[in-house]
């Protein structure tokens, strides 16, 4: 892991004919929010993924932590393939399959669990999906530690999912998915020949791996450690990395 790299204050430059662009939702291409809900697309960002997309000749997808139905939501025009739920779910040329563990009996179990952790830490907050679920306890910070070790204290009833520190929430997901892989199935259906990835968590550092070990190059987003060599502020300057990438 390296810490702290050189911020970029430009580039890195991108060659739109042979690369394949991989962008993380949350705290990437928006800024974070209170809630899950409350996150505020930019009014240019749809026109800019449309023209990238366009720019790329369709090598161009998200992988994100969130269910498929958000990011639908949040970019209903987006007409790239998605993967959700750290590559649990995906949408590809209109397809979507979604992890074995969505609609099982041990979905129903950590649920049920789930519910009750949040009912007895009142301010957290339940985000469900169809393979995993996240609390949240952004409102109330000082409940990290018991609601960690109520999460910590059931995964023996969960062997199958993983427990995941995301930024002020849990995440439970099926323990064989991450985003390394999604990204790698992603990009085998896509092509390219330089992959590049985009994130701000630590959910995002195998794909970042990934792409950088395969000729490609990775930019953290925001504070914190990281595999990456390259660096941005926030999703403002990957914004405007985007757009630079279109006019040059
Ligand atoms: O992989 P991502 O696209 O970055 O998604 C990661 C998680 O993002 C969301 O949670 C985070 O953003 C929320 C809205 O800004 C914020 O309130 C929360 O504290 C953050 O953890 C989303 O709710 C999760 O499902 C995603 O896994």
């Amino acid at each position: 892991m390296i810490s702290d790299p050189e911020p970029v204050s430009v580039g890195p430059s991108l060659d739109l004919k042979t690369a394949s662009v991989f962008l993380d939702f949350d705290g990437t291409l928006v800024d974070l929010a209170d809630t899950p809900d409350g996150v505020s697309v930019p009014d240019d960002l749809p026109a800019l993924l449309q023209d990238l997309y366009n720019a790329l000749s369709g090598r161009l997808a998200l992988v994100s932590g969130r269910k498929i139905s958000d990011l639908e939501t949040f970019l209903p025009t987006f007409p790239g393939p998605m993967a959700g739920g750290h590559g649990a779910e995906t949408r590809i040329d209109g397809n979507y399959s979604a992890h074995p563990f969505s609609g099982s009996e041990g979905y129903d179990q950590m649920l049920a669990s789930l519910e009750q952790i949040v009912s007895d830490h009142p301010g957290s907050l339940l985000e469900e999906k169809p393979t995993g679920a996240v609390v949240h306890y952004r409102q109330v910070p000082d409940k990290r530690e018991t609601i960690g070790k109520a999460l910590a204290s059931i995964m023996e009833r969960h062997k199958d999912l993983e427990l995941h520190q995301a930024k002020m929430a849990f995440e439970l997901k099926p323990s064989d998915v991450d985003k390394g892989e999604a990204t790698l199935d992603l990009w085998k259906h896509l092509g390219g020949n330089i992959p590049v990835f985009m994130g701000d968590d630590a959910s995002d550092e195998p794909a970042m791996d990934l792409v950088q070990k395969h000729g490609g190059f990775a930019i953290k987003v925001g504070d914190g450690d990281t595999i990456a060599h390259h660096r941005k502020p926030d999703p403002a300057s990957i914004r405007a990395l985007l757009r630079s990438w279109l006019t040059s």
